[in-house]
């Protein structure tokens, strides 16, 4: 499986864990690059998520990590964009099942939540496991359905729908 190039960014809550995920990155031989913030002063996050999402977008081989205090802000702001699955996860099972069933492109962790081994494990578990395919594609697709969708003005094709 060839390396995909990270991107991260953080807020003042995620940047401890981000310094110490990147030099465990570094150590693994991937290459990354780093959208700040650069320390604890406090900032907001979306400025931060924004930079990571416009790089994950450009390179469709590229993953993005985002830290916040939680990892929630984080996730809801990433999932606003076209072409982002961002996944906040807090096991490496989660972990797992994001990269084989979801194809996520971003992942999100609460920097004052978990531990760093938690969070090098669940990293390294994400960036290994392959996507399935198959069924998920079905899922995939009907998000990919949703992202077009202007509520006001239309309702998303699959509400109400029921599975064939
Ligand atoms: O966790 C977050 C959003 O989900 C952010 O990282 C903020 O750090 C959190 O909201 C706390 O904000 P504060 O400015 O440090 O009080």
């Amino acid at each position: 499986m060839e390396k995909p190039k990270i991107y991260l960014g953080c807020d003042h809550g995620g940047y401890t864990l981000k310094a110490l995920l990147i030099d465990y990155l570094i150590g693994q031989d991937y290459e990354v690059q780093d959208f700040g913030c650069h320390s604890e002063d406090i900032v907001r996050y979306p400025y931060y998520a924004e930079k990571v999402v416009k790089a994950v977008r450009s390179v469709p081989s590229a993953r993005g990590v985002l830290l916040c205090t939680t990892g929630i802000g984080m996730s809801i702001f990433a999932n606003k964009f076209k072409g982002i699955r961002a996944a906040l996860c807090t096991t490496s099972y989660q972990a797992r099942m994001t990269a084989a069933h979801n194809n996520s492109n971003i992942l999100c962790f609460g920097g004052r939540c978990i531990g760093l081994y938690e969070a090098q494990d669940m990293l390294h578990t994400w960036l290994t496991t392959p996507y399935e395919g198959g069924r998920h594609d079905i899922s995939l697709g009907l998000i990919q359905s949703a992202e077009d969708i202007n509520f006001s003005a239309k309702e998303w094709e699959g509400m109400g729908s029921h599975e064939p």
